[in-house]
């Protein structure tokens, strides 16, 4: 284990890195979806609970980036893409990142338990314990699979964020944990076929590093047929009302355009924006609608 003499010099840019480290952007969506979650949930929380309860998701979410990036540091050295992330830069030692993301953990999730109730609580344990433990540690470096089961730990949070609210878990957080679920493998793998090059450096069996691209777009393309059936099972089960039907229909088809475009797409044209990067992109956004048009439906409209 290496470690970083304390530099004075460095010190502006100190918590910048500890910031770094709890991957910011990425988790943005996943406190979204866990606001939504509690927003849609019936019964009442008085806001300085929901507001902690949010807190609670971000800080843990942001203890399992850092505990992903305490064990990943030699193979983020190795892929431009997170080179420059605190630790295979050099800017922090491994143990302050080990020590930030067990203590934050702990933190967040007793503060949860005891601002909410014990259930929400167990539930970011063991979106925290699977994101480090079974797909960072166990399936990542093993199986090209790795983010399709590890991928359920970011598909937890409207489910911590309902149960804050209810103390259960019902039919439409289990709805929206099933949308995550099979969004992630469209989401991952169009990001993994344009930096497949990156991965194969670092030796991470991603799926268009083992299998090659021709099976990653054909898996893309099956995921997001599954992904569709869960965008519209609750409207099906009429957990939901018009705007997220409307909005999941208009925007799954658009999802799956995009998905089809990437999976008929055999050689690369330099000219025009590649299918799996817009795929990537509006994946992302995809998100962020359904998961607000069900807030819409319940509050809005309700
Ligand atoms: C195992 C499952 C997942 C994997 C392997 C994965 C992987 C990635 C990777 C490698 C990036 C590239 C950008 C970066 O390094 O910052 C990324 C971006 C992103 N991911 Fe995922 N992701 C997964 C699940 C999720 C989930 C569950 C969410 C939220 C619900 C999410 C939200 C995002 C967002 C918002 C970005 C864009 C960040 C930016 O603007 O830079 N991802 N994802
Ligand atoms: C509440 C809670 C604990 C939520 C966890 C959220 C979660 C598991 C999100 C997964 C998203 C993510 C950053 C994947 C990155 O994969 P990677 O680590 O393989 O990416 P990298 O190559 O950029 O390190």
């Amino acid at each position: 284990m290496t470690s970083v003499t304390f530099d004075e010099a460095l010190l502006p840019a100190h918590w910048r890195d500890f910031v770094a480290l709890t991957k910011p952007r990425v988790m943005t969506l996943v406190v979204f979806t866990g606001l939504c979650g509690l927003l849609v949930a019936p019964g009442h929380i008085h806001p300085i609970l929901a507001f902690t309860a949010i807190l609670c998701i971000a800080i843990g979410a942001g203890a399992a980036a850092a505990l992903n990036q305490w064990y990943e540091a030699d193979i983020d050295a190795k892929m431009k893409r997170t080179a420059n992330r605190p630790l295979p830069a050099g800017r922090m030692d491994r143990q302050s990142a080990l020590h930030f993301g067990v203590g934050l953990s702990f933190f967040s999730v007793i503060l949860l338990g005891m601002a909410t109730n014990w259930l929400a609580a167990l539930v970011l344990a063991v979106s925290i314990l699977f994101y480090v433990f079974i797909y960072t540690i166990w399936l990542k470096p093993r199986t090209a699979q790795n983010i399709v089961i590890g991928g359920a730990a970011g598909a937890f949070p409207p489910v911590i964020g309902w149960a804050a609210v209810t103390g259960d878990i019902s039919a439409l957080p289990v709805a929206l944990f099933m949308l995550i679920f099979f969004w992630t493998p469209p989401h991952f793998w169009a990001l993994a076929l344009f930096v497949k090059t990156d991965y194969a450096a670092a030796g991470i069996p991603m799926l268009p590093v083992v299998s090659g691209e021709v099976v990653t777009r054909r898996q893309i393309w099956a995921y997001t047929a599954i992904m569709a059936v869960a965008a519209m099972a609750p409207v099906l089960l009429q957990l939901t009302g018009l705007v997220y039907g409307v909005t999941a229909l208009l925007g799954t088809a658009l999802f799956a355009f995009f998905a089809f475009q990437v999976y008929r797409r055999r050689e690369s044209d330099p000219t025009r924006m590649q299918p799996e990067r817009r795929l990537f992109k509006y994946s992302i956004l995809y998100l962020f609608l359904l998961f607000g048009a069900v807030v819409v439906d319940r509050w809005v409209l309700a």
